[in-house]
Protein backbone atom coordinates (compact mmCIF):
# COMPACT_ATOMS: atom_id res chain seq x y z
CA UNK A 1 0.00 0.00 0.00
CA UNK A 2 0.94 3.69 -0.78
CA UNK A 3 1.56 6.03 2.20
CA UNK A 4 -1.72 8.67 2.35
CA UNK A 5 -0.86 11.36 0.46
CA UNK A 6 2.33 10.00 -1.77
CA UNK A 7 1.69 11.12 -5.23
CA UNK A 8 -0.22 8.46 -7.18
CA UNK A 9 2.04 8.83 -10.19
CA UNK A 10 5.10 9.99 -10.80
CA UNK A 11 7.49 10.30 -14.24
CA UNK A 12 11.38 10.59 -13.16
CA UNK A 13 13.65 12.17 -15.81
CA UNK A 14 11.87 10.49 -18.51
CA UNK A 15 13.34 10.55 -21.93
CA UNK A 16 11.95 10.07 -25.02
CA UNK A 17 13.77 9.18 -28.77
CA UNK A 18 12.82 8.01 -31.78
CA UNK A 19 15.81 7.72 -34.12
CA UNK A 20 16.67 11.46 -34.28
CA UNK A 21 13.87 12.63 -33.40
CA UNK A 22 14.11 13.97 -28.79
CA UNK A 23 10.01 13.78 -28.06
CA UNK A 24 11.02 14.10 -24.78
CA UNK A 25 13.85 15.27 -22.65
CA UNK A 26 14.41 14.43 -19.22
CA UNK A 27 10.26 15.37 -17.79
CA UNK A 28 9.83 14.92 -14.17
CA UNK A 29 6.26 15.66 -12.71
CA UNK A 30 3.91 14.09 -9.92
CA UNK A 31 0.11 13.98 -9.98
CA UNK A 32 -1.62 13.79 -6.71
CA UNK A 33 -4.11 11.22 -5.74
CA UNK A 34 -7.68 12.91 -6.20
CA UNK A 35 -6.34 15.20 -8.50
CA UNK A 36 -7.21 17.08 -12.05
CA UNK A 37 -3.78 17.57 -13.50
CA UNK A 38 -3.83 18.91 -17.29
CA UNK A 39 -0.50 18.48 -19.76
CA UNK A 40 -0.36 21.65 -22.19
CA UNK A 41 1.94 22.35 -24.73
CA UNK A 42 1.97 23.24 -28.90
CA UNK A 43 1.53 20.53 -31.74
CA UNK A 44 4.80 18.42 -31.51
CA UNK A 45 5.30 19.19 -27.45
CA UNK A 46 5.56 15.81 -26.48
CA UNK A 47 2.19 15.36 -24.44
CA UNK A 48 1.08 12.11 -26.08
CA UNK A 49 4.67 10.77 -25.82
CA UNK A 50 4.10 11.26 -22.41
CA UNK A 51 0.78 9.40 -21.98
CA UNK A 52 1.65 6.43 -24.07
CA UNK A 53 5.09 5.81 -21.39
CA UNK A 54 2.60 6.21 -18.53
CA UNK A 55 0.39 3.79 -20.62
CA UNK A 56 2.73 1.60 -21.42
CA UNK A 57 2.44 2.02 -25.44
CA UNK A 58 6.10 3.43 -25.31
CA UNK A 59 8.93 2.94 -22.94
CA UNK A 60 11.53 6.12 -22.40
CA UNK A 61 14.62 5.75 -23.49
CA UNK A 62 15.93 6.89 -20.00
CA UNK A 63 13.92 7.67 -16.41
CA UNK A 64 11.12 5.77 -14.84
CA UNK A 65 7.03 5.84 -14.44
CA UNK A 66 6.20 5.41 -10.77
CA UNK A 67 2.44 4.56 -9.80
CA UNK A 68 1.61 4.05 -6.05
CA UNK A 69 5.26 3.77 -5.14
CA UNK A 70 6.26 0.93 -7.26
CA UNK A 71 8.46 1.14 -10.77
CA UNK A 72 6.25 0.27 -13.26
CA UNK A 73 8.51 1.22 -16.23
CA UNK A 74 8.96 -2.10 -17.36
CA UNK A 75 5.46 -3.33 -16.64
CA UNK A 76 3.55 -3.77 -19.89
CA UNK A 77 0.11 -2.37 -21.11
CA UNK A 78 -2.23 -4.72 -20.28
CA UNK A 79 -0.85 -5.38 -16.70
CA UNK A 80 -1.24 -1.78 -16.48
CA UNK A 81 -4.69 -1.38 -16.67
CA UNK A 82 -5.00 -4.03 -14.33
CA UNK A 83 -2.84 -1.96 -11.95
CA UNK A 84 -5.52 0.62 -12.18
CA UNK A 85 -4.47 2.82 -15.13
CA UNK A 86 -7.34 3.29 -18.02
CA UNK A 87 -7.14 5.86 -20.93
CA UNK A 88 -9.01 7.16 -23.87
CA UNK A 89 -7.14 7.95 -27.22
CA UNK A 90 -7.01 11.43 -29.31
CA UNK A 91 -8.06 9.05 -32.26
CA UNK A 92 -11.13 6.97 -31.16
CA UNK A 93 -10.49 3.05 -30.77
CA UNK A 94 -14.06 1.83 -30.88
CA UNK A 95 -15.10 -1.65 -32.49
CA UNK A 96 -17.39 0.33 -34.81
CA UNK A 97 -19.47 -2.57 -35.71
CA UNK A 98 -19.67 -4.14 -32.30
CA UNK A 99 -22.55 -2.13 -29.79
CA UNK A 100 -22.18 0.51 -27.61
CA UNK A 101 -23.38 -1.93 -25.07
CA UNK A 102 -20.81 -4.95 -26.12
CA UNK A 103 -17.46 -1.68 -26.08
CA UNK A 104 -18.34 -1.10 -22.57
CA UNK A 105 -18.15 -4.71 -22.12
CA UNK A 106 -14.69 -5.05 -23.50
CA UNK A 107 -13.07 -2.68 -20.80
CA UNK A 108 -14.29 -4.95 -18.24
CA UNK A 109 -12.61 -8.16 -19.55
CA UNK A 110 -9.38 -7.92 -17.30
CA UNK A 111 -11.33 -7.88 -14.54
CA UNK A 112 -13.22 -11.20 -14.87
CA UNK A 113 -11.82 -13.00 -12.57
CA UNK A 114 -11.22 -16.12 -15.70
CA UNK A 115 -10.87 -14.49 -18.99
CA UNK A 116 -12.95 -14.26 -21.92
CA UNK A 117 -13.02 -17.89 -23.03
CA UNK A 118 -13.00 -19.66 -19.61
CA UNK A 119 -15.56 -16.92 -18.27
CA UNK A 120 -17.60 -18.69 -21.07
CA UNK A 121 -17.76 -21.73 -19.67
CA UNK A 122 -18.29 -20.73 -16.06
CA UNK A 123 -21.54 -18.89 -17.07
CA UNK A 124 -22.74 -22.22 -19.07
CA UNK A 125 -21.65 -23.79 -15.85
CA UNK A 126 -24.51 -21.83 -14.91
CA UNK A 127 -22.62 -19.55 -12.19
CA UNK A 128 -23.66 -16.68 -13.49
CA UNK A 129 -23.16 -14.46 -10.64
CA UNK A 130 -20.20 -12.35 -11.95
CA UNK A 131 -20.95 -11.78 -14.89
CA UNK A 132 -24.54 -10.28 -13.64
CA UNK A 133 -22.64 -8.10 -10.95
CA UNK A 134 -20.19 -7.16 -14.30
CA UNK A 135 -23.39 -5.97 -16.53
CA UNK A 136 -24.70 -4.11 -13.48
CA UNK A 137 -21.41 -2.12 -13.01
CA UNK A 138 -21.64 -1.40 -17.07
CA UNK A 139 -25.45 -0.50 -16.27
CA UNK A 140 -24.53 2.05 -14.04
CA UNK A 141 -21.43 3.35 -16.26
CA UNK A 142 -24.44 3.86 -18.86
CA UNK A 143 -26.60 5.58 -16.53
CA UNK A 144 -24.32 8.16 -15.45
CA UNK A 145 -22.94 8.99 -18.85
CA UNK A 146 -26.14 9.10 -20.26
CA UNK A 147 -25.99 6.90 -22.91
CA UNK A 148 -28.80 4.58 -22.03
CA UNK A 149 -30.83 5.28 -25.68
CA UNK A 150 -27.72 4.36 -27.32
CA UNK A 151 -26.31 0.86 -25.72
CA UNK A 152 -27.64 -0.78 -28.51
CA UNK A 153 -26.65 1.15 -31.33
CA UNK A 154 -23.16 0.38 -33.51
CA UNK A 155 -20.50 2.69 -32.22
CA UNK A 156 -19.39 3.30 -35.43
CA UNK A 157 -22.80 4.80 -36.21
CA UNK A 158 -23.27 7.47 -33.80
CA UNK A 159 -22.12 11.05 -34.25
CA UNK A 160 -18.19 11.95 -33.14
CA UNK A 161 -19.41 13.47 -29.70
CA UNK A 162 -21.22 10.48 -28.86
CA UNK A 163 -18.47 8.28 -29.53
CA UNK A 164 -16.16 10.40 -27.67
CA UNK A 165 -18.20 9.67 -24.62
CA UNK A 166 -18.82 6.10 -25.64
CA UNK A 167 -15.15 5.85 -25.12
CA UNK A 168 -15.00 7.27 -21.73
CA UNK A 169 -17.38 5.04 -21.10
CA UNK A 170 -15.18 2.32 -21.57
CA UNK A 171 -12.21 3.12 -20.10
CA UNK A 172 -14.41 4.05 -16.63
CA UNK A 173 -15.07 0.50 -16.99
CA UNK A 174 -11.80 -0.32 -16.12
CA UNK A 175 -12.53 0.98 -12.98
CA UNK A 176 -9.45 3.03 -13.09
CA UNK A 177 -7.70 4.78 -10.19
CA UNK A 178 -5.59 7.15 -12.66
CA UNK A 179 -7.61 7.74 -15.89
CA UNK A 180 -5.15 9.55 -18.67
CA UNK A 181 -7.53 11.40 -21.41
CA UNK A 182 -5.84 12.15 -24.38
CA UNK A 183 -8.12 15.49 -25.80
CA UNK A 184 -11.26 14.54 -24.56
CA UNK A 185 -13.08 17.48 -25.96
CA UNK A 186 -11.43 18.08 -29.51
CA UNK A 187 -14.03 18.15 -32.25
CA UNK A 188 -16.50 18.86 -29.68
CA UNK A 189 -18.81 21.90 -29.48
CA UNK A 190 -19.59 23.96 -26.89
CA UNK A 191 -22.77 22.05 -25.65
CA UNK A 192 -20.66 18.59 -26.11
CA UNK A 193 -17.66 20.53 -24.32
CA UNK A 194 -19.28 21.22 -21.18
CA UNK A 195 -21.06 18.05 -20.65
CA UNK A 196 -17.60 16.31 -21.05
CA UNK A 197 -16.24 18.69 -18.53
CA UNK A 198 -18.91 18.01 -16.00
CA UNK A 199 -19.17 14.01 -16.18
CA UNK A 200 -14.56 14.48 -15.90
CA UNK A 201 -15.22 16.67 -12.67
CA UNK A 202 -17.59 13.66 -11.67
CA UNK A 203 -15.62 11.00 -12.33
CA UNK A 204 -13.18 12.42 -10.04
CA UNK A 205 -15.54 14.24 -7.35
CA UNK A 206 -17.82 11.26 -7.27
CA UNK A 207 -15.74 8.47 -8.68
CA UNK A 208 -12.56 9.30 -6.84
CA UNK A 209 -10.47 8.86 -9.68
CA UNK A 210 -7.87 10.83 -10.32
CA UNK A 211 -7.38 12.55 -13.62
CA UNK A 212 -4.76 13.24 -16.06
CA UNK A 213 -5.57 14.94 -19.43
CA UNK A 214 -3.86 16.45 -22.76
CA UNK A 215 -6.60 19.14 -23.75
CA UNK A 216 -5.80 21.94 -26.33
CA UNK A 217 -8.81 24.11 -25.00
CA UNK A 218 -7.70 26.22 -22.65
CA UNK A 219 -10.58 27.24 -21.70
CA UNK A 220 -11.73 23.79 -20.40
CA UNK A 221 -7.73 23.20 -19.03
CA UNK A 222 -8.52 26.12 -17.23
CA UNK A 223 -11.61 25.73 -15.45
CA UNK A 224 -11.37 22.25 -14.31
CA UNK A 225 -7.51 21.43 -13.37
CA UNK A 226 -6.00 21.75 -10.15
CA UNK A 227 -2.86 22.18 -11.29
CA UNK A 228 -1.24 21.74 -15.23
CA UNK A 229 2.17 21.30 -16.80
CA UNK A 230 3.67 22.88 -20.18
CA UNK A 231 5.28 20.87 -22.79
CA UNK A 232 7.30 22.71 -25.47
CA UNK A 233 10.02 20.87 -27.60
CA UNK A 234 9.36 18.04 -25.78
CA UNK A 235 10.75 19.65 -21.76
CA UNK A 236 8.97 21.00 -19.45
CA UNK A 237 8.52 24.79 -19.23
CA UNK A 238 5.95 25.38 -16.39
CA UNK A 239 4.13 23.24 -13.91
CA UNK A 240 1.97 25.24 -11.13
CA UNK A 241 -2.08 26.08 -10.71
CA UNK A 242 -4.06 27.31 -13.63
CA UNK A 243 -3.45 30.80 -13.22
CA UNK A 244 0.28 30.63 -12.48
CA UNK A 245 1.21 28.87 -15.47
CA UNK A 246 -1.35 31.35 -17.80
CA UNK A 247 1.06 34.17 -16.57
CA UNK A 248 4.32 32.76 -17.24
CA UNK A 249 6.46 34.59 -19.29
CA UNK A 250 7.94 31.03 -21.24
CA UNK A 251 4.33 29.45 -21.86
CA UNK A 252 3.15 32.84 -23.26
CA UNK A 253 6.52 32.92 -25.69
CA UNK A 254 5.66 29.43 -26.72
CA UNK A 255 2.28 29.84 -27.58
CA UNK A 256 3.39 32.85 -29.62
CA UNK A 257 4.65 30.68 -32.35
CA UNK A 258 0.81 28.98 -32.56
CA UNK A 259 -2.08 30.07 -33.88
CA UNK A 260 -3.45 33.69 -32.85
CA UNK A 261 -6.55 31.97 -31.23
CA UNK A 262 -4.60 30.23 -29.33
CA UNK A 263 -3.23 33.38 -27.88
CA UNK A 264 -6.21 34.92 -27.31
CA UNK A 265 -7.06 31.79 -26.27
CA UNK A 266 -5.01 31.91 -23.47
CA UNK A 267 -5.89 35.76 -23.00
CA UNK A 268 -9.76 34.86 -22.29
CA UNK A 269 -8.84 32.23 -19.85
CA UNK A 270 -6.91 34.22 -17.31
CA UNK A 271 -8.60 35.61 -14.60
CA UNK A 272 -9.81 39.00 -13.98
N1 LIG B 1 5.93 6.87 -33.09
C1 LIG B 1 6.66 7.93 -33.39
N2 LIG B 1 7.68 7.85 -34.27
C2 LIG B 1 8.44 8.93 -34.57
N3 LIG B 1 8.26 10.16 -34.02
C3 LIG B 1 7.25 10.30 -33.15
C4 LIG B 1 6.39 9.20 -32.78
N4 LIG B 1 5.48 9.66 -31.87
C5 LIG B 1 5.75 10.97 -31.69
N5 LIG B 1 6.81 11.35 -32.45
C6 LIG B 1 7.40 12.68 -32.53
O1 LIG B 1 7.61 13.12 -31.20
C7 LIG B 1 7.31 14.51 -31.07
C8 LIG B 1 6.21 14.69 -30.01
O2 LIG B 1 4.99 14.17 -30.52
P1 LIG B 1 3.67 14.04 -29.65
O3 LIG B 1 2.63 13.38 -30.52
O4 LIG B 1 3.99 13.40 -28.36
O5 LIG B 1 3.30 15.57 -29.41
P2 LIG B 1 1.94 16.21 -28.91
O6 LIG B 1 2.34 17.30 -27.98
O7 LIG B 1 1.03 15.16 -28.38
O8 LIG B 1 1.37 16.84 -30.24
P3 LIG B 1 -0.16 17.13 -30.73
O9 LIG B 1 -0.68 18.24 -29.86
O10 LIG B 1 0.02 17.57 -32.15
O11 LIG B 1 -0.93 15.85 -30.59
C9 LIG B 1 6.89 14.99 -32.45
O12 LIG B 1 8.02 15.54 -33.07
C10 LIG B 1 6.45 13.73 -33.14
O13 LIG B 1 6.60 13.82 -34.54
Amino acid sequence: MAEAGAPILAAEQVSLRFGGVRALTDVSFQVNRGEVFSIIGPNGAGKTSMVNCISGRYRPTEGAIRFDGADITRVPTRRRAGLGIGRTFQNLALFGHMSVLDNIMVGRHHLLRRGFLPGMIYWLGGAQDEEIAHRREVEEIIDFLEIQHIRKAPAGTLPYGLRKRVELARAVALKPRLILLDEPMAGMNLEEKEDMARYILDLNEEWGMTVLMIEHDMGVVMDISQRVMVLDFGRKIAEGTPEAVLADPHVRRAYLGEADEVVRDIDESMPV
